[in-house]
């Protein structure tokens, strides 16, 4: 670990830790948990909360790699998880707070059923997929105690109605979840107490992105002593459309209790791709390369005088020149910044040069307990016993144990009512080994079909997903077998990317990842950032910014910018303009403001 690292880790009391891209947050999270449980009492435990499911394991696989396995001491959930097993389940029948006994989370389908239904009750009319986004973040709002009056009483209406229809149900969305564990939390000041008797610590990563609910959580407990670490980084919120607000970060880092570390260290890219991330925020963060890293990184900057096909062609053609100079496939990512005429001639001409990708959404595999549990177990199986030595799957989360997956089953189990008094992880551990260790070594690129359907019968996945109180479990089974059907292979299973495919993605998307070579065609005003039919807010170009350089940041090696003049819009309007702002920026001379703030 560098030494602000290990200053950040080995902080005492509360803490705010800045960190920018490439600088190493998971790890500096993980060591900063083990530190706290090495250096509090033995009966005391420490809440970490992510953004994915995916980010929870991590934490505790590599704690484990650390030496550290914390067993009970560690509660590593996402904000749902933590608000469902930590005070819902054990504490909301101690209070008003309704929360039924069998937790069933609603599918979308049925949630926009109610949506529609409630905004018809209250007049609101007919509501689209964007309005229902728009009153799920009012709706927070609300929950984190924001003044009624400040909001449409048609909204504040048509929310109450939807929240009774849930209640009518006895059924939540997670949006309820949240919500009720404050409610809990705020209504009984008892298990205030509790909580904080058992977690000394909370944790949490990606603040930036968690929302006000979540921040009214973080304060309620470090209220009642809980210490709080949070780690963020502001210029890369992009979940502003469901209430994400850099601001409650700030708050936390303005307060007279907390201490604010800046990680400024980015292991990930290159000193030249560094410094174009900060000419694109306009402002100098004072990020620099790892010590010792002499390949600066490479800018390659090439204008294509023509429409968006002859962008897609062109990224497509130098996509195929790095592979022919030894570049993998899979460490190349195609990134636009949304659906439009430039992902439609992308993919056609990615089909004509005959170039393998894996375009976002097409074969995916679903979220949820059981299908997580699935990657899993395909990760361990690649892996071999020697998970984190061998075989790392590009893009996926460090492999498993057999026992951490023995122990998961155990509890899926219990949890399904179907455990039966054999059962032991050490047993259910055997038979899982039988499974993912066979005698004929796997390769990522194999197809995941046989896999997948061996795995369910030997483990009698069916019933476990059928019994499951997580509605996506129902049908996860099943579209996982439609996504192997499609051609699936085992690295993809394993929540990684496919040997021999190159990426291509939204920026938004790209959020998390790093890839060796990132290639951004269609840089060109109006387009990126893109203009809508009234034009562009202040509000929307800072998001827009933010989303490019998340982008623009995924780059070890070489980031590509294809500029120009002149695009079809998807209305086939043509639209003649200028190289976008934000490629401009990057390839400005001038050095970024000096403005850390
Ligand atoms: N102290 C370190 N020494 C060497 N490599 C490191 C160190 N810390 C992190 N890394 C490596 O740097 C890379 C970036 O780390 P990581 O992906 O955790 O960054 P991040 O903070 O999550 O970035 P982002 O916010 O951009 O997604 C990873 O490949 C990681 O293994």
């Amino acid at each position: 670990m560098s030494p602000e690292q290990r200053e950040a880790a080995s902080h005492q009391g509360n803490l705010v830790v800045l960190a920018g891209p490439g600088a190493g947050k998971t790890r500096t999270l993980v060591a900063r948990i083990g530190y706290l449980l090495a250096t509090v009492s033995r009966h005391r435990s420490v809440a970490a909360i992510t953004f994915t499911d995916t980010a929870a394991t991590e934490v505790g696989v590599r704690l484990r790699r650390l030496g550290m396995p914390g067993g009970r001491r560690v509660a590593s959930n996402t904000i749902h998880g933590f608000c469902l097993r930590h005070i819902l389940r054990p504490y909301a029948r101690f209070t008003d707070v309704l929360f039924p006994d069998q937790v069933t989370v609603s599918d979308d389908k049925q949630l926009k059923a109610w949506w529609e239904q409630a905004a018809l009750d209250s007049r609101m009319g007919q509501i689209t997929d964007r309005d229902i986004t728009n009153l799920n973040k009012q709706r927070r709002q609300l929950a984190a105690g924001e003044d009624p009056q400040a909001f449409d009483p048609r909204y504040l209406e048509t929310i109450a109605r939807f929240q009774r229809l849930l209640d009518e149900h006895q059924a939540l969305d997670f949006d309820a979840m949240t919500e009720r564990a404050l409610a809990v939390l705020r209504s009984s000041a008892e298990v205030r107490r509790m909580l904080a008797a058992r977690f000394s610590h909370l944790v949490v990563d990606e603040y930036q992105d968690l929302g006000p609910v979540l921040h009214a959580i973080v304060l309620t407990l470090l209220a009642s002593g809980v210490q709080v670490t949070a780690v963020g980084d502001p210029d890369q919120m992009m979940f502003t459309f469901l209430g994400a607000d850099a601001r409650l970060l700030e708050e936390l880092q303005q307060r007279a209790d907390f201490a604010s570390r800046a990680l400024s260290v980015n292991f990930r890219s290159g000193a030249r791709l560094i410094e174009a991330g900060q000419r694109v925020l306009g402002a100098s963060r004072g990020y620099r390369s790892a010590p010792g890293r002499e390949e600066l990184g490479l800018i390659t900057h090439e204008t294509v005088d023509d429409d968006l096909d002859a962008h897609a062609a062109h990224a497509v053609a130098i996509a195929q020149e790095r592979i022919s100079n030894g570049t993998a496939p899979e460490e190349i990512a195609v990134l636009y910044p949304g659906k439009g005429p430039l992902l439609n001639h992308l993919k056609a001409e990615l089909d004509r040069g005959q170039l393998a990708y894996d375009a976002e959404k097409a074969r995916k595999i679903p979220s949820g307990p059981i299908a997580d549990f699935v990657s899993d177990c395909t990760g361990r199986h690649l892996s071999g016993p020697l998970p984190g030595v061998s075989n790392r799957v590009a893009g996926a989360a460090e492999a498993r144990t057999i026992m951490d997956l023995a122990t998961l089953w155990h509890r899926r189990r219990i949890d399904a009512g179907l455990a039966i008094e054999e059962d032991t992880p050490r047993r259910l551990a055997r038979q899982l080994t039988a499974v993912l260790d066979t005698a004929a070594k796997p390769a990522p690129s194999d197809p995941a079909n046989a896999f997948l359907e061996g795995l369910c019968n030997a483990l009698e996945l069916g019933a476990l997903a059928q019994a499951s109180s997580d509605e996506r479990d129902h049908t996860a089974l099943d579209e996982c077998r439609a996504v192997c059907a499609n051609g699936l292979t085992l690295a993809e299973l394993a929540g990684g990317r496919a040997p021999g495919r190159i990426t291509l993605t939204t920026y938004h998307s790209a959020k998390g990842r790093e890839f060796d070579v990132v290639i951004l065609p269609g840089l060109i005003n109006k387009h990126v950032p893109y203009y809508g039919q009234y034009g562009i807010t202040e509000a929307e170009l800072h998001i827009a910014r933010r989303n490019f350089y998340v982008a623009l940041t995924r780059a070890r090696h070489e980031v590509v910018l294809l500029t120009g003049n002149f695009f079809t819009d998807a209305w086939g309007v043509p639209r003649y303009t200028s190289p976008s702002i934000f490629a401009t920026d990057v390839l400005s001379t001038a050095a970024p403001a000096s403005d850390y703030t």
